[in-house]
């Protein structure tokens, strides 16, 4: 294996950018796991941002900060259902105000309470000037027009001041967040309706293979086997942020591959086996005559050695094994912080490995990096006893990776390990 040393990458953190060149250049020969990262983080730059509606955003990372293009709230509100009264009246002595009127949320001004005066007010209704505080109705006891107060509360006035939470042409959420749902409150409250993000990824999906067909259509003949892996990949480029526009199961044939990614316009081709080495391996070989450039090819890892990735012009090709662990433990840790790369973020975001104690041994590790399918939970991540590469019934037990480096030594139950769940 050579290391390429302008790959390196710290905790999963590129130790700065690599340029494309140097990234289309450097990395053709096999490379360690974090070498293949930073080239990829290297040529996985967004396009030019658009703006979307906030609904639509979800998962996009902001192109532009927001600022608040108004108060909130607006204006002195009430925070709890009850009567807005003034202190000097509450605190020496008067039990007894008279109502002079209602205000509710949405009501215009709500005018202004004088002395031995109070107004009945709503959650989020103006509340009148004058009024220091408003005292929960749980504490007032009405009667025809008046209110009898008997024992008020000290303590929290129960009054929103206009701009409390946040003000006009404050900067809110900085450039760079990733849009969820939290932040998509936010955002609308600060009322935006439009956020400017880099545009989803579009995938075209090639699983390829003569033995693949459609699930529910193998059962009928010995010499076929379902399609594991395509409705998989898919579900991961939904979540990761990505819109899957075209998908196609093609037979071992370089030229049928070629043909089908000539036809969509997608920003990521995901080939799905026919990474490795046998007669009818044509991942690489069916783009060669459309220009690839190769970016690296055979990572130093287990599963996934074969995966590889380049660009056909400004497309990205991944190609990744098809033996289904391995192609799902690459699709995790390239195709997601692609996507994320692509979306504005980056791959620490992609990846975010975690430390969690090891709830069993796990044995040392030989001279590949590994990624291990393992069961995790509050108490810790329980490693698979079985790490076969092609094992498919195994993944519906796992939901997260544990990482260990090359030539790692033995771990012992309780010892912090490295894991990154399984699903992004
Ligand atoms: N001489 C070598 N042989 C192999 C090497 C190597 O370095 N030298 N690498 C091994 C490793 S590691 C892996 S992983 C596999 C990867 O193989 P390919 O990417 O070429 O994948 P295929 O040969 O097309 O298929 C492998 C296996 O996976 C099944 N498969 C493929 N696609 C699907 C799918 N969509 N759904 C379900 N199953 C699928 C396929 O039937 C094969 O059984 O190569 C090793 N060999
Ligand atoms: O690495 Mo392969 O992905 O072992 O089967």
């Amino acid at each position: 294996m050579s290391r390429v040393p302008d790959c390196r990458m710290s905790r999963g953190r590129p130790m700065g950018k690599l340029s494309e060149m140097t990234a289309l250049t450097a990395c053709t020969a096999s490379i360690d796991f974090d070498s293949a990262l930073a080239v990829l983080s290297a040529l996985a730059n967004p396009r030019d941002p658009v703006a979307v509606s906030i609904s639509d955003a979800g998962g996009c990372h902001l192109a532009a900060p927001i600022l608040a293009l108004l108060d909130s709230p607006r204006h002195a509100c009430a925070a709890m259902d009850g009567y807005a009264v003034r202190d000097c009246d509450l605190f020496t002595g008067a039990a007894t105000f008279r109502s002079i009127g209602v205000s509710y949320a949405g009501s215009h001004d709500a005018g202004e309470i004088g002395p031995g005066e109070t107004m009945r007010v709503m959650t989020g209704a103006p509340v009148p000037r004058g009024a220091d505080r408003v005292v929960m109705i749980e504490y007032c006891r009405q009667s025809e027009g008046d209110v009898r107060i008997d024992n008020p509360p000290f303590g929290k006035p129960h009054i929103r001041r206009r701009g409390s939470d946040f003000a006009l042409g404050q900067l809110l959420i900085p450039e760079g967040t990733k849009v969820t749902p939290a932040v998509a409150v936010s955002a609308a409250a600060a009322d935006h309706h439009e956020l400017l993000v880099s545009p989803r990824p579009r995938i075209q999906l090639l699983a390829t293979g003569d033995e693949i067909v459609a699930p529910g259509a193998a059962a009928g003949s010995a010499f076929v086997i379902p399609d594991s892996l395509s409705a998989a990949i898919e579900l991961l480029c939904h979540s990761a942020g990505a819109t899957v526009i075209s998908k196609a199961r093609l037979p071992d044939d370089s030229d049928v591959i070629a043909r089908a990614m000539e036809f969509a316009s997608a920003d990521i081709i995901v080939v799905l086996g026919g990474a490795s080495r046998g007669d009818r391996d044509h991942g690489r070989a069916a783009f060669a005559p459309l220009g690839l450039k190769i970016a690296f090819a055979d990572v130093a890892m287990k599963p996934g050695k074969p995966v590889w990735y380049g660009k056909v012009g400004a497309r990205h090709v991944l190609g990744l094994p098809g033996n289904p662990t391995a192609a799902l433990t690459t699709a995790r840790l390239f195709l997601s912080p692609l996507i994320s790369c692509l979306l504005g973020g980056d791959v620490a975001g992609a990846l975010p490995w975690h430390l969690l104690p090891a709830l069993g041994p796990i044995e040392a590790n030989g001279p590949r990096e590994a990624f291990l399918c393992a069961a995790t939970s509050f108490r810790g991540v329980e490693v698979s006893d079985r790490q076969d590469a092609s094992g498919q019934a195994r993944l519906a037990q796992v939901n997260g990776l544990v990482r260990r480096p090359a030539n790692a030594p033995p771990i012992l139950p309780g010892m912090p390990v490295p894991t990154l769940p399984l699903c992004c």
